[in-house]
């Protein structure tokens, strides 16, 4: 089994696509036939959240090398929720997809490692290939992370500049000179370049978002080993222009996110056939977008 960085690399590369589809469900924005009545059961709102996820990954399997389930939407829902959550990544896994839980864990080291064992250890119940993890306890708390990636082929992707518009509060803060997100850049940067795979990066990827394209460009000519998350394409108003600094050279090097922009396509833009149609062409239009700025796409 490859390490995550390259099983990516090399789905990236045989799809020509770093679009990342982001499976957020909501309620308020489900499609006809799939929302539930009102007073809907936690169970019936799991199943149909299920259902519309499950869906998008069968409109948009051959487009994207991978899907974010963003497990707030989940757990929202208390059990019900984490068991379609965990029906999710299996529908992805069985339609060659890589899953990347959206789960920003952490806690002190001890406790990180319960987190780490749970989300990406061999005996994983949700079996996720990648998690996203918080790195504001420090480097004893994204250790166990990085072990257990490291020891199951998985990855995790770090945030280091979000890209909500609150995110500069800390991590543009100065600490010795510099912003605090460049400081953790370099921590996750010295991580990967020890782990390296035979794509050129490590365990530990980053979140760095299209919302800020300066800090994107400024990123990836410092962290060549790593491998880049990037969301807020789409909804968030990131462009293909401002993602274009997340690439390296050989057009590897980052997935670009984009949930509510593909996974609720029909509310702007219905299609004849149906809302998975309407999915796709929203799919297919981001990934067009994103080979005409990446490097060799
Ligand atoms: O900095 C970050 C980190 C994570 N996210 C998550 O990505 C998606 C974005 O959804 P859109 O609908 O495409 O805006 C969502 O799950 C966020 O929690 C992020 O946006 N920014």
């Amino acid at each position: 089994m490859p390490a995550f960085m390259d099983a990516l690399a090399a789905a990236v590369r045989a799809k020509r696509s770093p679009l990342m589809v982001g499976l957020d469900p909501r309620l308020g924005n489900l499609p006809d036939g799939l929302r539930p009545a009102d007073g809907a059961s936690l169970a019936e709102i799991a199943e149909a959240f299920r259902a519309h996820s499950c869906g998008v990954i069968d409109a948009v399997a051959d487009l994207t090398p991978i899907v974010k389930p963003q497990a707030a939407f989940f757990e929202q829902l208390g059990p019900a929720g984490m068991t379609a959550l965990a029906a999710v990544i299996d529908h992805a896994h069985a339609a060659g997809l890589l899953v990347c839980v959206d789960g920003k864990r952490n806690d002190i080291g001890s406790t990180a490692e319960a987190y780490a064992d749970g989300w990406l250890g061999a005996v994983s119940p949700w079996r996720g290939d990648a998690l996203t993890v918080s790195p504001y306890l420090g480097d004893d708390s994204l250790e166990p992370f990085t072990k257990v990636a490291a020891a199951r082929n998985a990855g995790v992707f770090i945030l280091v500049k979000t890209s909500n518009p609150g995110g500069g509060t800390f991590q543009d803060k100065l600490v010795d000179g510099e912003p605090l997100y460049r400081r953790v850049g370099a921590h996750v940067e010295a991580t990967s370049a020890a782990s390296a795979g035979e794509c050129g990066y490590g365990v530990a990827g980053a979140v760095v978002g299209a919302t800020y394209p300066e800090q994107l460009a400024e990123l990836r000519a410092a962290m060549p080993h790593t491998w880049f998350l990037v969301p807020g394409f789409g909804a968030q108003g990131g462009a293909a222009t401002d993602v274009a600094g997340g690439f390296a050279a050989d057009g590897l090097g980052a997935v670009v996110n984009s949930s509510r922009g593909v996974i609720f396509a029909y509310e702007k833009r219905p299609h004849a056939d149906g809302w998975q149609a309407a999915v796709r062409v929203a799919a297919e239009e981001a990934v067009q977008q994103l080979r005409e700025i990446m490097p060799g796409g």
